[in-house]
Formats: structure tokens, C-alpha cells, sequence
């Protein structure tokens, strides 16, 4: 009799799914911060995570990455078992992670800061080095991202000079440098306009399609939520409550609950 062509083999689930967390608990005391929580992200995936404040949502982030040790539960990254992996591996393995404005170097442009990025992801840790390494190094790369995240006009000016939202978008070009598989992004547009935010989260879009890669971003503003994403998790009191696409977390009982009272309508 012939395989039925809806039952997929462990292997090919794998290979389609480029992280999972499973059980992922992370207590703080008493508090349940994460509660066994289990989902996974395909490749090429765009994914949010929202929930309201005190969610868990930053806490999954800083478990994924390597931030935080769960309580319980594991971490799979392109199908390996990295729970017990430090942070710098994780990120040599693919896994990449937005970097926040106090992150970059101030005294440098913004090009530079780029190259020194891909450079550190070529020698696999950061050293002085890359200051004064041959400036050809991942000059072509760099270059590539300023001209992609749209800041080619502030190539060379110094990170500490740019603009809020120039300084983020420097942050998603540096993330872009180490050659991730999947791109963590804590609220890229937040402290951002709303023409700012717009054109921020169709560019994320639109690299992640371009470069095949998953991003998985945290975000408050619904609109980009429900405007980019391919699937989106919900998170409440630390339980992981639905995932589904934008349509279907719209419709969702429990979400609607989760979110009465403060957030609602932004998801109506
Ligand atoms: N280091 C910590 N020590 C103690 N409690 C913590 C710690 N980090 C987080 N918590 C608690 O865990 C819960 C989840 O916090 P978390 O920051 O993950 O939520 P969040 O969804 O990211 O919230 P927000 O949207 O406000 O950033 C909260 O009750 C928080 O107070």
C-alpha cells in the first residue's frame, strides 16, 4: 500500500524546522516567567511574539539565545540540542540576535561598525584585531548591508551622531553581518515614528524573504504585527496560548481574553 503522502517523517519535520523549544520553563522564585512552553519556527519564517506586559516574551528571547538557562525544558536549533550551548556558539551556529543602540561602537561609522561585525563573525569572538585587521576584510559585505537597510546616506557618519531609528536599523545591519540562520529581534521599531516603523517592518520583511533566513521578533506595535508576519505566538502569564496567522490569532477566543482590558483593540 502506498505511503500516505500526509504523514511526514521525523527527518523531514526536522529539516523544515530550524528552531524548537520544548517544555521551556524558566522560573524566577515564584514566578513562572516561562511555563513549558513548546513552539517551533520553520525556515524562512517570519514569526511575532506578543502578549501583554510581564508575558514572558523577553525571558523566552534570552532563553533561546542563550541568555538564560531554562529551569526545564530545551532548546533545538537546526536540529541539534543547544540548551547546555553558550551564547557566542549559539550565534556561530546561525543563531542571531538584534543589537541594541548601547551595543554599537559610538566612535565608529556606521560602515564600521558593519565590517567589525562580520569580520568578529569570521574570526568566531571578538578581539581588538578587528580594528586594525586589513580594512578589506568583509568590506563587500558591509558594504552590502548599509546599502540595505536603507543608510547609505549615513555610511559614514558616526554611530553616536545617527538618528534613533538609524541607530536601530544599524543594530538589524549588524545582526544581518554574523550570517544568521534566524534573526532574533526584540522591538526593532520601538521608540520609532509611525512612517519609521512602517518602513522599518516592510525592510525586515523584505530581507528576511530575500535572504531566505527565519526572523522571530517580539513587537507591541499590532499593526506591524499583523502587517509582516507569517505566524504569530501568543504568549500570557508565561503560557505559551495560540500560535497561528495573523487571521486566525484575530479570531482567537483566548487571545481576544488574554488581551481584554488593555490591549484589544489592537488586535481587533
Ligand atoms: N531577572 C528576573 N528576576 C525576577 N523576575 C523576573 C526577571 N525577569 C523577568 N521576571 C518576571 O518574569 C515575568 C515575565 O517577564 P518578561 O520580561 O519575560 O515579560 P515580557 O513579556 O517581556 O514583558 P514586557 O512586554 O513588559 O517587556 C514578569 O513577571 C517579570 O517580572
Amino acid at each position: 500500500m502506498a505511503e500516505s503522502t500526509d504523514v511526514r517523517r521525523d527527518a523531514d519535520v526536522e529539516a523544515d524546522t530550524v528552531l524548537e523549544a520544548r517544555d521551556l520553563t524558566k522560573k524566577f522564585g515564584e514566578v513562572v516567567a516561562n511555563d513549558a512552553i513548546s513552539l517551533s519556527v520553520k525556515r524562512g519564517e517570519m514569526r511575532s511574539i506578543i502578549g501583554p506586559n510581564g508575558a514572558g516574551k523577553t525571558t523566552f528571547f534570552n532563553l533561546i539565545t542563550g541568555v538564560l538557562a531554562p529551569t526545564d525544558g530545551t532548546v533545538h536549533f537546526k536540529g541539534e540540542d543547544v540548551t547546555g550551548v553558550s551564547i557566542e556558539d549559539r550565534a556561530q551556529r546561525g543563531l542571531g540576535r538584534s543589537y541594541q543602540s548601547n551595543e554599537l561602537f559610538f566612535d565608529r561609522t556606521a560602515f564600521e561598525n558593519v565590517r567589525i561585525a562580520a569580520q568578529t563573525a569570521e574570526l568566531g569572538s571578538f578581539s581588538f584585531d578587528v580594528f586594525s585587521r586589513a580594512d578589506t576584510m568583509k568590506r563587500d559585505r558591509a558594504e552590502a548591508l548599509i546599502e540595505r537597510l536603507s543608510l547609505t546616506d549615513e555610511r559614514n557618519t558616526k554611530a553616536r551622531n545617527l538618528s534613533h531609528g538609524d541607530q536601530r536599523r544599524l543594530g538589524i545591519a549588524i545582526s544581518l553581518a554574523t550570517d544568521p540562520d534566524l534573526l532574533l529581534l526584540d522591538e526593532p521599531t520601538s521608540g520609532m515614528g509611525p512612517e519609521a516603523t512602517d518602513e522599518t517592518a516592510e525592510l525586515i520583511r523584505t530581507i528576511g524573504d530575500e535572504l531566505g533566513i527565519s526572523i522571530v521578533l517580539i513587537e507591541h506595535d499590532m499593526s506591524v504585527v499583523m502587517g509582516i508576519s507569517d505566524r504569530i505566538s501568543v504568549l500570557y502569564n508565561g503560557e505559551h496560548i495560540a500560535t497561528g496567522t495573523p487571521e486566525e490569532i484575530r479570531g482567537n477566543e483566548d487571545v481576544q481574553d488574554a488581551y481584554l482590558g488593555g490591549l484589544k483593540e489592537g488586535i481587533e
